[in-house]
């Protein structure tokens, strides 16, 4: 690292030292930060400098920081970085509405074509499958072909994969337009997070990578929306419901004809010229050479380190510090899917129904209220990770989503516990699966997918109920006995009851939900894709966001490919219980091994891997303030690691 001439510096290093808390962390930690390279402290040139010279002169150290901390907020940043931020996030609207829309699109589509739960089946997972092997295969796509053509492809198939949904006829062309989509949402997911924290600030990269993951959730709430008001429309209403796609996804590829290469990319392959014009864009009046030699000195450093030949991934996995940035990435992705937040989203309208909730209808827009909740939280996250820090922010968030589960499956086990008798065993017609009037209690019938509950209601109690056959064309009600017709029994003040039992105590599972979702959504939701698109170096990038996003795939398609039977061997509150056992040792997985990176410039991230996997936390010395640009009037000046003996 070189150190710059700095004729005009305006202060002395001593003050712009302990402005920015570099010698408490040399006093704390003398080989983590010199292993640290300690390139933070960077004084940006720049016109004024005048508020900073009179708190220096007379404020002592606290004015001065604030002076620094108001001056370096004046460096605003050029609206362009939001407007690259927010289309590329499109691609995370587009993972969240096609993941989201289809539960409802469901409903309509199994009647309107008959299809048989493999059929519904292989409808909802085919999408996540092809997400996980399009996720795995856009590392190399990424790398080869840069960011912007992976997010121009991805949308390309997000249009023409909602154009043939929208069109399809049968349902081998349907599950031709999810696979499509499929494939455009695995390389959105791993490429979106990549491109915009190598696009953005330091200071802003944790917010503007959030925000993705703020337009995934607002993808799926959308998709409740639109999955509520279509579905008034019986006949082709799932149409509408899967072609909309394609307005955002076009808007996207549009966009990004015209919005430029992630300038990281640029300068690996050599573009250098290109890269400083685009990064002069997207720094406005910043001065750019510091952040551009930085990255350039990195990459030369990282060859001679790593070298460039063999697989990306093996060099990956024979280098310790991405070894261990892989291991930490991969994790975090796969503690997310583990702590059942899709199961949770997915059966909300049935946890909803737990709760009293009796309507069909009024369920299914409940349900969005579920995404909206998920959705606002999210935000919450977006304020939050540039103030509290990313590993802060990720272990309180798994705590309370590991409590939230916990009181989820003790609303399960009360409802088990005062579970209704079954008091009426009507006749089985002839040539009828007799299971489910075996049953003797609603909580064994509600477990059975095959069979729901009928019933009657005295004042608070449940009375003449009956475990019967659901219908398998619709779960409103059941194949044969009082609760056939849906319309008919309604008006004679019988009850049905698919896959929940009418309980005094669902209200502990409704306020379980809402706590869940409070919590998850702020850190679990969106921090795994935050920190993954920060801890690889550039070399490692794609391949290591290619690994993480495609476990996270990979271990959505088996959470929710598992819980059904999963419930029905450990019944649902074991279900979820378990789920808060993942979500325990996740929090010690946290606890141990994530390192804060919150402020820290990408090319410094790798050094919080240098040493050791876990650290629990002590390399964040540092934790609590930031690492910024500051301006000294008219030069650069770099500390580097000789200048820590002027500074003691
Ligand atoms: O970060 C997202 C988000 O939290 C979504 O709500 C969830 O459905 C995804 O699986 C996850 O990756």
């Amino acid at each position: 690292m070189s150190r710059k001439a700095s004729e005009n510096v305006e202060y002395t290093l001593r003050s712009l030292s302990s402005l920015m808390g570099e010698r408490r962390r040399k006093q704390q930690e003398p080989d983590a930060a010199s292993a640290a390279g300690e390139c933070s402290l960077l004084a940006a040139a720049a016109e004024s400098s005048t508020s900073l010279q009179s708190a220096g002169a007379g404020g002592g150290v606290g004015d001065l920081e604030r002076a620094a901390r108001r001056q370096f907020q004046q460096d605003e940043t050029p609206a362009f970085v939001y407007v690259v931020a927010v289309f590329s996030a499109l691609g995370g609207f587009l993972f969240g509405y096609d993941t989201g829309v289809v539960s409802g699109a469901m409903l309509l589509l199994k009647r309107q074509l008959s299809l048989d739960a493999l059929w519904q089946e292989l409808l909802v997972s085919s999408t996540v499958g092809a997400a996980a092997v399009s996720a795995l295969a856009g590392g190399a796509l990424n790398g080869v072909f840069g960011r912007r053509a992976a997010i121009l492809l991805a949308s390309a198939l997000f249009t023409a994969g909602s154009a043939v949904l929208a069109a399809a006829n049968n349902k081998e062309t349907l599950l031709a337009g999810r696979l499509v989509v499929g494939l455009g949402i695995g390389i959105a997911s791993m490429t979106v997070p990549v491109y915009i924290a190598e696009v953005s600030p330091p200071n802003l990269r944790g917010r503007l990578v959030t925000i993705n993951t703020l337009f995934i959730t607002g993808g799926q709430f959308f998709a409740s929306v639109v999955d509520g008001a279509f579905s008034y429309l019986q006949k082709d209403g799932w149409r509408y419901m899967l072609g909309l796609a394609a307005i955002p996804a076009v808007i996207q590829f549009f966009g990004f004809l015209f919005l430029p290469e992630s300038p990281r990319w640029l300068i690996q392959k050599g573009q250098t010229q290109k890269a400083r014009r685009i990064l002069s864009q997207m720094r406005g009046n910043q001065t750019i050479d510091e952040e551009y030699d930085s990255i350039k000195n990195n990459i030369e450093e990282e060859e001679k380190e790593v070298g460039s030949a063999g697989p990306v991934i093996c060099r990956m996995l024979s280098y310790p510090p991405t070894r261990r940035a892989l291991i930490v990435g991969c994790g975090l992705q796969m503690f997310q899917q583990l702590s059942g937040i899709n199961t949770i989203m997915y059966y909300s309208a049935t946890i909803l129904q737990m709760s009293g909730v009796e309507d069909d209808r009024l369920a299914i827009w409940l349900a969005s209220v579920t995404a909206f909740t998920n959705f606002i939280f999210t935000l919450a996250g977006v304020w939050l990770v540039e103030k509290v820090g990313r590993r802060k922010l990720t272990f309180g968030s798994l705590a309370g989503t590991t409590v939230a589960l916990i009181i989820l499956a003790l609303g399960f086990v009360l409802s088990a516990q005062v579970s209704p008798r079954i008091t009426f065993q009507p006749i089985t017609p002839s040539g009828q699966n007799a299971t489910c009037t075996s049953y003797s209690y609603c909580n064994e019938c509600m477990l059975d997918p095959d069979c729901g509950f009928c019933y009657k209601m005295n004042k608070s109690t449940v009375i003449d109920s009956s475990c019967v056959p659901v219908n398998k064309a619709s779960t409103n009600e059941a194949a044969w006995g009082r609760c056939e017709n849906e319309t008919k029994f309604k008006t004679e003040d019988i009850f049905w009851a698919y896959n929940f039992c009418p309980t005094p105590y669902s209200w502990t599972a409704l306020l379980g939900l809402i706590l869940y979702l409070v919590f998850f959504a702020p850190g679990m939701g969106p921090m795994p894709w935050t920190v993954n698109s920060e801890i690889y170096p550039l070399w490692a990038r794609s391949t290591g966001n290619a690994c993480s996003s495609g476990i996270n795939w990979i271990f959505n398609v088996l959470v929710s490919l598992t819980f059904l039977h999963t419930a029905e061997y450990l019944t649902y509150y074991g279900a979820f219980f378990l789920y808060a056992g993942f979500a325990a040792v996740g929090l010690l997985f946290i606890y141990g091994c994530l390192p804060e990176t919150k402020g820290k410039k990408l090319e410094e991230i790798e050094s919080l891997f240098d040493n050791r996997l876990c650290t629990c936390g002590t390399s964040d010395s540092d934790e609590g303030r930031y690492i910024e640009y500051i301006r000294v009037k008219g030069s650069n000046y770099h500390l580097s690691d000789n200048d820590a003996s002027d500074v003691e």
